[in-house]
């Protein structure tokens, strides 16, 4: 019998075992069982209840977009990802390592956030998150609107304290209220500020780009603590010289590295719900993250994936993409740390 799912039994699922019968499970055999076969996981690695409801890294869906100014679909982001997570393979030769060899990384599913009510919704992704990371693992979130980064951040902060911020976006995510509201996905790291969540000797933006609404966008959001790297400074000074700035203004702080996938060019990410013109490549983006290997990631998030604007899967699979860079930056702390 084949069985393309997920059934306890690896020998039947494909999962690959990296150790006899040891060490962390890994995904679903590719060459065993056809990688298009079967419900999606991140990656194709198994669910959270798979590995014993334990793990080191715990990849969660957020189906919430009810933040959004523009365009909404960022609810169906994490699936999209999902899907187009299939043909990432286990070794990543960029960052030289076996992620999912290093650590156990699982499927924990998707949070259940009310779409018709923010606030609550706010409320139930704070609890998900600070349970995950009471178990121990840290947090790769996919999918959803930038709202969803201030409660991940509260859940961060309770755990770590303020924490360095590694924030891609086309846009500052700083500004006050929309129409009056408080919690929308153009404000998340202005309430991060107000509340305390963020060390601001460590915040920086990069790929912003595009229109404001006035100077004093920059201002404030200068005011707030954060250096800013736009699209065109990344173009102007190229990765290397980011990656390793960038790395000097996190240290060995706790660092949440957020990223919306508007950072890209609409070339490169067309399934989003503000896209703006002038916008990084996937190469660049991809390439400035495995430039911060060494930091301490401890929770990441990918957010604002739209697929029903995508064609090709261009956007999600950028975004697989990057999850897949995220994830092996924390299995390589995570297995550092316990060399160490
Ligand atoms: N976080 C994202 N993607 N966009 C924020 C844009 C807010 C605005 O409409 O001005
Ligand atoms: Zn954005
Ligand atoms: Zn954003």
């Amino acid at each position: 019998m084949s069985n393309p799912s997920h059934e306890p039994a690896h020998e039947q699922t494909g999962h690959r075992r990296t150790a006899q019968q040891t060490g962390p499970r890994g995904p679903v055999d590719s060459s065993r069982v056809p990688r298009y076969a079967g419900p999606a996981t991140f990656a194709r690695l198994p669910r959270l209840d798979e590995v014993g409801g334990a793990t080191d890294v715990a990849v969660v869906g957020v189906p919430f977009d009810t933040g959004v100014s523009y365009r909404p679909g960022a609810r169906f982001g994490g699936n999209a990802i999902r899907e187009a997570s299939r043909l990432l393979r286990p070794y990543n030769p960029a960052q030289d390592a076996s992620p999912f060899a290093l650590a156990q990384v699982a499927d924990a599913g998707d949070i259940a956030a009310n779409p018709f009510d923010i606030n609550e919704a706010v409320e139930t992704v704070q609890a998900a998150a600070d349970g995950i990371l009471d178990s121990g693992a840290r947090l790769m979130t996919l999918g959803g609107d930038h709202t969803i980064a201030l409660p991940l951040l509260r859940a961060v902060a309770r755990k770590h304290g303020p924490v360095a911020l590694l924030h891609f976006d086309a846009h500052l995510d700083t500004w006050d209220t929309y129409f009056g509201a408080a919690y929308t996905h153009g404000t998340p790291f202005r309430r991060a500020a107000e509340e305390g969540l963020l060390d601001t000797s460590a915040l920086s933006h990069v790929g912003v780009r595009g229109p404001l609404y006035g100077k004093k966008d920059l201002d404030e959001d200068e005011r707030m603590g954060f250096g800013i790297v736009t699209s065109a400074d990344v173009m102007r000074r190229g990765v290397d010289e980011v990656a390793q700035q960038l790395r000097e203004r996190i240290g060995d702080r706790p660092l949440y590295v957020s990223v919306d996938i508007d950072v890209l060019d609409p070339a490169h990410a067309p399934g989003t719900g503000t896209p703006e013109a002038g916008g990084l490549t996937s190469r660049e983006l991809l390439e400035i993250l495995r430039g911060l290997a060494g930091c301490h990631l401890v929770s990441a998030d990918l957010v604002e994936v739209a697929p029903a604007y995508d064609h090709a899967e261009i956007t999600s699979v950028a975004a697989s993409h990057t999850a897949y860079e995220l994830t092996t930056l924390m299995c390589r702390q995570i297995a550092g740390a316990r060399k160490a």
